[in-house]
């Protein structure tokens, strides 16, 4: 187990799945701070430990020498820095659960791309009110956990409420291939990051339907309307929807087979798809009722989004949800 050297971050990654393992390699393999990931199985923490790999999260990846693991909650106690890297449902019961272990001076980052569905509120919202004393961020951008933990270039957002702390965080974690723009648009931010999970369901259903590659353009700028509409309905910024965590991973997302996201909307659109929660993590599948239902809340016109809520609720079949977009009366864009 590698020391803490006077004056170091000690960040703690909670999550030990694809992308909190990811972080925690290519934060590990930069050596400024003293890194662990904690994971909830302690056999796959005795596991990683012994192998050097995560084959079932970023296979081939090799988990470097300085990374630390632990399965124990306790060493959250002198860590400035935590991770919240499990999916969006999750983060208000790892809240509860991780709490209670967090030094009085830990930053908290939600790395998820989502909403809470229970409550529809912002995860940032949500980690604040389950851990009143503590300030939270938020992590999101274009970034496949295998890229990052490749050391391929990839840059995202980091937002929190205060400028200074997200330029504090984005320098902290950031490393000569991963690199963070700090951000005072919380909201923009975690919207993009959840927004565009819906999209790419969408797009997944155009490709699998084989509608064709100017359908799938058309649909990224008119999802982007959207986004930027609920976004700034909300209270965040139209230019965080045109940065990394809305344009950025959108086109990401919206055109790799990569993404789980786009990989659930072919399977729709073939018609075998089973329902969400029931294979790989799909957060869209779940933000695109919770959008939807702020769209109202809000007054804001997601016709795109709606759809995909309807497709996957099985309220709606692609083919007329195509139909129904392309009627609609014509407007200005
Ligand atoms: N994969 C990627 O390329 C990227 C993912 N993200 C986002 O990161 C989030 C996580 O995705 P990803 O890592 O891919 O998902 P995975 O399914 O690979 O991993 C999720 C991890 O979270 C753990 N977990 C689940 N519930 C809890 C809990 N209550 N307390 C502690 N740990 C828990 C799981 O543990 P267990 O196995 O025991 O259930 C698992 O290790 C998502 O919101 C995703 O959108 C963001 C950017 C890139
Ligand atoms: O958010 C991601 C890359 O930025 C990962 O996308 P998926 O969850 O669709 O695989």
């Amino acid at each position: 187990m590698s020391e803490t050297v006077v004056g170091q971050h000690h960040i703690v990654v909670i999550g030990a799945g694809a992308f909190g393992t990811a972080l925690a390699v290519v934060m590990a393999l930069e050596g400024r701070a003293k890194v662990t990931l904690l994971g909830r199985d302690p056999s796959l923490i005795a596991d990683l430990k012994a192998d050097g790999v995560h084959d079932a999260a970023l296979p081939g990846v090799s988990l470097p020498y300085g990374l630390d693991f632990a399965f124990e909650p306790d060493v959250l106690g002198n860590a400035d820095i935590v991770l919240f890297a499990m999916p969006s449902q999750a983060q208000a019961d790892a809240a509860m659960a991780y709490g209670p272990y967090l030094a009085p001076e830990a930053m908290v980052v939600t790395c998820a791309k989502g909403i809470d569905r229970a409550t529809s509120r912002l995860l940032t919202d949500l980690l604040e009110e389950k851990l009143p004393h503590h300030p939270v961020a938020v992590l999101s951008g274009p970034g496949f956990a295998m890229d990052i933990a490749r050391g391929l270039p990839t840059a995202m957002a980091l937002a929190a409420s205060n400028i200074d702390m997200a330029e504090e965080l984005a320098r902290s974690i950031s490393t000569r291939t991963f690199r963070l723009y700090a951000s005072d648009d919380r909201t923009g931010v975690q919207l993009g990051g959840a927004l565009k999970n819906v999209l790419a369901i969408a797009c997944g259903m155009v490709e699998g339907r084989g509608l064709g590659e100017s359908a799938r353009a058309a649909l990224i700028s008119r999802g982007l309307a959207e986004m930027s509409r609920l976004v700034t309905a909300m209270g965040g910024k139209a230019d965080t929807v045109r940065g990394l965590s809305g344009l950025g991973d959108l086109v990401l997302t919206a055109t790799s087979h990569q993404s789980r996201n786009l990989r659930y909307g072919l399977a729709l659109a073939h018609g075998d798809a089973a329902g969400p929660g029931s294979g790989p993590l799909v957060e869209g599948a779940f933000a695109a009722a919770v959008a939807a239902r702020l769209a109202e809340h809000y007054g804001v016109v997601m016709p795109i989004t709606e759809a995909v809520a309807a497709i996957i609720e099985g309220a709606l079949d692609i083919d007329h949800a195509v139909d129904a977009l392309m009627t609609r009366p014509i407007t200005t864009e």
